[in-house]
């Protein structure tokens, strides 16, 4: 568990230091159209460095979102150099006077990602920024580390820099509108361990995150309201406007970019987490790994549309039913059934 709040810091500490430098040159598409930046790659490397650095003597591998494939091109020459140069600041700091990695120990550091998990021994999963589009947007992002073993989530670490330390109480408070990354009380990490419960503190500092979550439940669905993504390419918001008016829940949705939702519900900020990508889409396990460990441990339920658990050891996919919802206990079992309900009335 050190280990892996030490690394998220460190790919959060990098990664606000690009959000607040990030100049157009530096973000390319990927072939699904998803963006990637070189904190993206910056921050997966660090996290490579840094858990290898805690635990030398242990087998290393990890299911990671990037790969230096686009970097090892012509094109991505000076991306390679300067994801490097971000990296060695980093280390630099965290290990004064250690010789520089080169580019080539970075790109290597990358491709530490590629392991295709499973359900058989240990295994990392990473997702260096989950959000880029909010990263870039200056908005909610979040680097997110779980640890798979024999295919359970055992570990579950969720940096989030712009999020504030308090309740969201309206969207505007969601940190949506403008990156306040360093101001006081914005910047959450947290941490779940298999049977020993969820806690969120500030990810400035090192300190152990302190604050035990625990979710209360409740069928008071005119006070409650949920949570989905920020970009509408990412889940059907007339699907989960239906189901919302089928619960009897009439607050408006509060959209936030990243796992950065699995936190704020295991605080309570809202009840409910609502996923619908479109049909075809297949989910990777590292958008939702930590966070659904972190939701699991302060009392919530994470499942597919029909109910189904997640199956995290099934390699880098999850193979689910449709979506992906998550609430309090009571929530969820009613949401269970309004998902069926809103699906046969077939409008
Ligand atoms: N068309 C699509 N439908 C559903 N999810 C998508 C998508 N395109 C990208 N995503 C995923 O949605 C994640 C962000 O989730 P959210 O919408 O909750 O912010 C992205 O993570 P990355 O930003 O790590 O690539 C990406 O994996
Ligand atoms: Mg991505
Ligand atoms: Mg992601
Ligand atoms: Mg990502």
């Amino acid at each position: 568990m050190h280990s892996a709040l030490t690394a998220v810091r460190l790919a959060s500490k990098l990664c606000q230091r690009v959000q607040l430098q990030l100049k157009a040159g530096e973000k390319t598409d990927k072939a699904d159209e998803s963006p990637v930046t070189v904190a993206d790659y910056g921050a997966q490397a660090l996290v490579a460095w840094s858990l290898q650095r805690s635990l030398p003597n242990q087998p290393f591998s990890m299911v990671a979102e990037e790969d230096s494939v686009d970097l090892r091109q012509p094109e991505g020459a000076g991306m390679a150099a300067r994801i490097t140069a971000m990296v060695n600041e980093v280390v630099s700091q965290e290990e004064p006077g250690s010789q520089p990695l080169s580019e080539a120990d970075v790109l290597g550091l990358i491709d530490t990602g590629g392991s295709e998990g499973g359900s058989q021994g240990r295994h990392w999963v990473l997702d260096p920024i989950d959000g880029t589009r909010g990263f870039v947007g200056m908005r909610q992002y979040a680097v997110c580390l779980g640890l798979l073993d024999q295919g359970q989530v055992v570990v579950g670490v969720l940096g989030c820099p712009n999020l504030p330390g308090g309740q969201i109480q309206d969207e505007d408070g969601a940190g949506n509108s403008a990156a306040k990354a360093g101001t006081d009380g914005v910047g959450v990490i947290f941490a779940a361990q298999k049977g020993a419960g969820s806690y969120a503190g500030p990810l400035a500092g090192s300190a152990f995150p302190r604050d035990r979550l625990q979710l209360s439940d409740t069928q008071n669905f005119s006070q409650i309201r949920f949570m989905e993504s920020y970009e509408s390419k990412h889940s059907d918001f007339s699907f989960t406007a239906k189901l919302a008016a089928k619960l009897g829940v009439s607050r408006p949705a509060l959209r936030i970019d990243s796992q950065a939702k699995y936190g704020a519900l295991a605080r309570g900020d809202a009840a409910i987490n609502l996923r619908f990508p479109r049909p075809g889409y297949r989910e990777k396990i590292w958008d939702h790994a930590a966070g659904a460990l972190i939701v699991q441990e302060a009392g919530g339920v994470i499942s597919d549309a029909s109910g189904a658990p997640l199956d995290f050891g099934k390699g880098r996919w999850l193979d689910l039913d449709r979506g992906i919802v998550s609430a309090t206990p009571a929530v969820h079992a009613a949401l269970l059934q309004a998902i069926q309900e809103v699906s046969q009335s077939g409008d």
